[in-house]
């Protein structure tokens, strides 16, 4: 396992840029194709804003003008995120530390927002993750905790949201990240399972909740450098630019920016869809993310 640099702080701790991603500075200064005011007046949620692609799009949806409200598991993590955020845009997120997989505390996280803020326009699923492992040696703890995050969590938050949009009579918008799981994924086998769940569940979703003008889509990343990629070894990172046709990763922005599409009035007629974001690797490329075994081929002709 990989020693991750505290990225939250880095920056005021004087630290080297961090090993994954880009720098709060960077992420306040990319270039968007967005107008300022795009989301102005808009509540936005995000789940595990706290860091990678949600803390990117909490950069960009609070420069975009909306009332961002960021979510995880790790307080310390948001809050640095938070005040991040504060500091070269101006605009503090709310943080709310709870656990996506807790029903309870995902009605206690809508409570809060129609509390403080009075509406939500906006929910982006994007907390998620897995360990990477071949199949067959999964524990019985081990899927049902990839499960239970990324299908399980993600509904719990899908249908609160759904329930305060028809009861307010406002409508909404629901955006989840979700993985390029078209070919499946070796050494992924358990989020391709809940990941391909969403996928459906969205597009089933779609036309029951379209009368209650809710518009429900995901976009699926394929190698997106961030933090989240501490959990895969060394032999496994060296080819993650091997996973697409485009031989190279992607960043942040390439999801946050795919997000907004969806969430602005340029998604307006888009529902129960999927935008893949991933360099053309459902077309071509493999990802192993525990490392390519012999069998498929090993290491590549450079040596990586
Ligand atoms: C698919 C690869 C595509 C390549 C591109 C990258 C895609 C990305 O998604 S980037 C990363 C996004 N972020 C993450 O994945 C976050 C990191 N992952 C996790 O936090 C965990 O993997 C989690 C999703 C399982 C979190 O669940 P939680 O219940 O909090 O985790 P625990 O640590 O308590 O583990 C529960 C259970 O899971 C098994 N397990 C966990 N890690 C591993 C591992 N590395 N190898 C094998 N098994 C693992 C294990 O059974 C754990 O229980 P215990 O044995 O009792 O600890
Ligand atoms: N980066 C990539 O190449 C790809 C990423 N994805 C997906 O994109 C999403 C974002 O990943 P990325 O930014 O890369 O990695 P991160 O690991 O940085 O993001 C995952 C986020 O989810 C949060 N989270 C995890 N468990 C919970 C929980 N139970 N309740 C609330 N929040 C939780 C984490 O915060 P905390 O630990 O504090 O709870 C963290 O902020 C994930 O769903 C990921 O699987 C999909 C394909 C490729």
């Amino acid at each position: 396992m990989n020693e991750v640099p505290d990225m939250a702080n880095f920056e005021q701790a004087g630290a080297p840029r961090p090993k994954f991603g880009f720098t709060e500075s960077e992420l306040a200064a990319m270039p968007t194709v967005y107008r300022e005011d795009l989301l102005a007046g808009q509540v936005v949620l995000i789940s595990g804003g706290g860091s990678g692609i949600g803390k990117g799009l909490a950069f960009l949806a609070a420069r975009l003008g909306a009332d961002v409200i960021i979510c995880g598991r790790r307080a310390e993590k948001l809050e640095t995120t938070a005040d991040a955020i504060e500091r070269h845009v101006g605009k503090r997120p709310l943080p709310v530390s709870m656990s996506i997989r807790e029903p309870e505390e995902v009605d206690a996280l809508f409570d809060r927002i129609y509390t403080d803020y009075g509406r939500l326009d906006h929910l982006v699923n994007n907390a998620g993750g897995q360990f990477p492992q071949d199949a067959i040696d999964f524990s019985r703890k081990g899927w049902m905790s990839v499960i239970d995050l990324n299908l399980n969590g993600t509904w719990w938050m899908m249908q609160a949201a759904a329930q305060r949009w028809r009861e307010a009579g406002s409508g909404g918008n629901i955006v989840s990240v979700v993985a390029n799981v078209e070919r499946g994924m070796p050494q992924a086998a358990h989020t391709c399972a809940a990941r391909a769940g969403v996928i459906y569940l969205s597009k089933t979703l779609a036309t029951e909740w379209a009368p209650h003008n809710i518009r429900v889509n995901c976009v699926a990343p394929g190698v997106i450098e961030s933090e989240g990629f501490h959990v895969y070894p060394e032999e496994a990172l060296a080819r993650f630019h091997d996973a697409n046709p485009m031989k190279r990763r992607g960043d942040v922005w390439d999801v946050a920016e795919a997000v907004v599409y969806l969430m602005a009035p340029s998604g307006k007629f888009i529902t129960g869809d999927l935008l893949v974001i991933d360099g053309g690797q459902a077309q071509n490329g493999a990802v192993w993310p525990a490392g390519r075994p012999d069998y498929f081929g090993g290491k590549a002709p450079n040596g990586v």
